[in-house]
């Protein structure tokens, strides 16, 4: 059984479709990036897979059920906005996480914390744009979950974070896990990709092996999402 089924799925916010007829199947073990221009409906797919949005019509699955409620203990979900209290301390976000998840790994987040030189005695409301994406990122990846999902890991921070989360994700990188990752700093990421769905205006375009499309087209993911993105 496939680890992700979605299967024509339709979102539509009032009038307008953010995704239409969407159907994909991704097996577990993989890194898949997500790409599209704005408003292409990168969320509103990763917040269908979080189950915090319903489709319209057709159907999303993990692991052969439903998503909504009963997935919410499969998926590690990082969305692109802050969600963490800004009064708490990052010790008391590592203590909520340890209550809130029985398969959060404490330890582990405390030894990448102290790797990142992230102080859990700090307020997350003192924390830099950096060094908050950090510890959201560190939180979602210590879960033992089967599915991550991930909105913009890069998004808004400097490039020395940029490097820093990439190190977080490469981390991670090596335990066969399953991501989703949503991105616009597609050069920066690719490496990690073992597969691509580029959506278009809220149409899958491509679904396809990462090292496959580049030896097709003969170009990194990046260089292709410019040349078929500002046609
Ligand atoms: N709550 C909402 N109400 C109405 N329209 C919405 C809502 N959320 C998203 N949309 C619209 O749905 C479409 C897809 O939005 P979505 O946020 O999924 O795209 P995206 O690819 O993640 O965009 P970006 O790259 O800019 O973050 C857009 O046209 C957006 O304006």
């Amino acid at each position: 059984m496939s680890l992700i089924q979605i299967s024509e799925v339709t979102k539509s916010y009032g009038k307008k479709k953010a995704l239409h007829d969407v159907s994909i199947t991704v097996e577990s073990g993989k890194i898949i990036g997500l790409i599209g221009n704005n408003g292409s409906g990168k969320t509103t797919l990763l917040k269908l897979l979080a189950g915090l949005l319903q489709p319209s019509s057709g159907s999303v699955t993990i692991d052969g059920t439903k998503a909504g409620v009963h997935t919410k203990q499969m998926v590690s979900f990082m969305p692109d906005t802050v969600f963490l209290e800004q009064w708490m301390y990052v010790k008391d976000a590592v203590a909520f996480y340890h209550t809130f998840y029985e398969d959060f790994d404490a330890v582990k987040a405390a030894t990448m914390l102290s790797e990142m030189k992230i102080a859990q005695e700090v307020r997350i409301s003192s924390l830099s744009k950096g060094a908050l994406e950090k510890v959201q990122l560190i939180l979602t990846l210590c879960r033992r979950a089967k599915l991550y999902v991930l909105d913009e890991p890069l998004g808004g921070v400097d490039s020395v974070a940029r490097e820093q989360i990439l190190q977080i994700l490469l981390a991670f990188y090596h335990e066969e896990r399953t991501m989703i990752v949503s991105t616009h700093l597609i050069q920066e990421i690719e490496m990690l990709f073992d597969e691509v769905i580029a959506l278009q205006d809220g149409k899958v375009l491509l679904h396809m092996n990462a090292e496959e499309l580049r030896l097709r087209h003969a170009k990194a993911v990046h260089e292709w999402f410019k040349e078929v993105f500002s046609c």
